[in-house]
């Protein structure tokens, strides 16, 4: 199968003059229909690497994004205009092409996807936590992409609101969820909850300093004696996390 991202000794540096080097020669192979969740500390790089593969940063090294990719990135922190949700979703599809009549028809569907339509002339700013969350995700669905790259999506939510977003990905990342997707929806998210991890990932890559230290499948991952054998680094950091 090709897989929809190869990358091959990625770098990235950030800040005005390039000081920071926050990815350090990733390799990285996603197949379609995969789910990957991407773990390690605050500044490890998983922020980065989520809008390097959007490709939104220059970076060095070698990268091959398949043609047929169409990828949303949901931010933790989703910006939100000061106006209606039915708006919020809409102006992103007119701004894509779409005349103004049809765009706010999809919107609703969009948002009646997300169970939101009875907020659809609610101002997107007054939401809930979890309901902006889903706003989101309804404005990311609405542009059918078939790779879902959400930076920390319940990073801020109640533990129920929380559960309702996970369910959302769920279906979003399930095989058919979209007309673009044709063999499946792939999901490549950051999480700070090694449960949500368990819940949502099939594959774990551990990043520490920029690097990626572990890549496995998820029952290796939470299996101590195995991610020991993989990355010492990465199994006290799952230790440590683990309440
Ligand atoms: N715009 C920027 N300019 C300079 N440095 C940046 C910028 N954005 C991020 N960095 C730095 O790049 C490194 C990687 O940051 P990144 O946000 O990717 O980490 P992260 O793993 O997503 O962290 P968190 O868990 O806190 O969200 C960090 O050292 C961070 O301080």
């Amino acid at each position: 199968m090709t897989p929809l991202y190869d990358f091959r000794g990625v770098h990235v540096r950030l800040g005005p003059a390039g000081q920071v080097h926050a990815l350090r020669g990733i390799d990285l192979r996603v197949q379609p229909g995969e789910r990957v969740a991407l773990v390690g500390s605050n500044g490890s790089g998983k922020s980065t690497l989520l809008r390097t593969l959007m490709g939104l940063l220059p970076v060095g090294g070698v990268l091959h994004r398949a043609p047929g990719v169409r990828a949303a990135l949901v931010f933790q922190r989703p910006y939100l205009m000061r106006s209606s949700a039915l708006h919020n979703v809409a102006i992103a599809l007119w701004l894509q092409g779409q005349r103004w009549a049809q765009a706010r028809v999809l919107a609703l569907q969009a948002l009646e996807r997300v169970g939101l339509a009875a907020y659809a002339g609610r101002n997107g700013r007054t939401l809930s936590g979890g309901q902006q969350q889903r706003l989101a995700l309804a404005r990311a669905w609405a542009q059918h992409p078939n790779v879902w790259l959400l930076d920390e999506p319940t990073a801020s939510l109640d533990p129920q609101a929380r559960l309702e977003v996970e369910a959302l990905i769920r279906t979003f990342a399930a095989p058919g969820a979209s007309p673009a997707q044709e063999g499946g929806g792939t999901l490549i998210f950051s999480s700070h909850q090694l449960g949500q991890v368990r819940r949502l990932a099939s594959r774990v890559v551990y990043l520490e300093a920029g690097r990626i230290l572990a890549d496995l499948p998820v029952d290796d991952f939470f299996d101590p004696d195995v991610l020991a054998r993989h990355s010492p680094q990465a199994r006290a950091f799952v230790l440590g996390e683990t309440p």
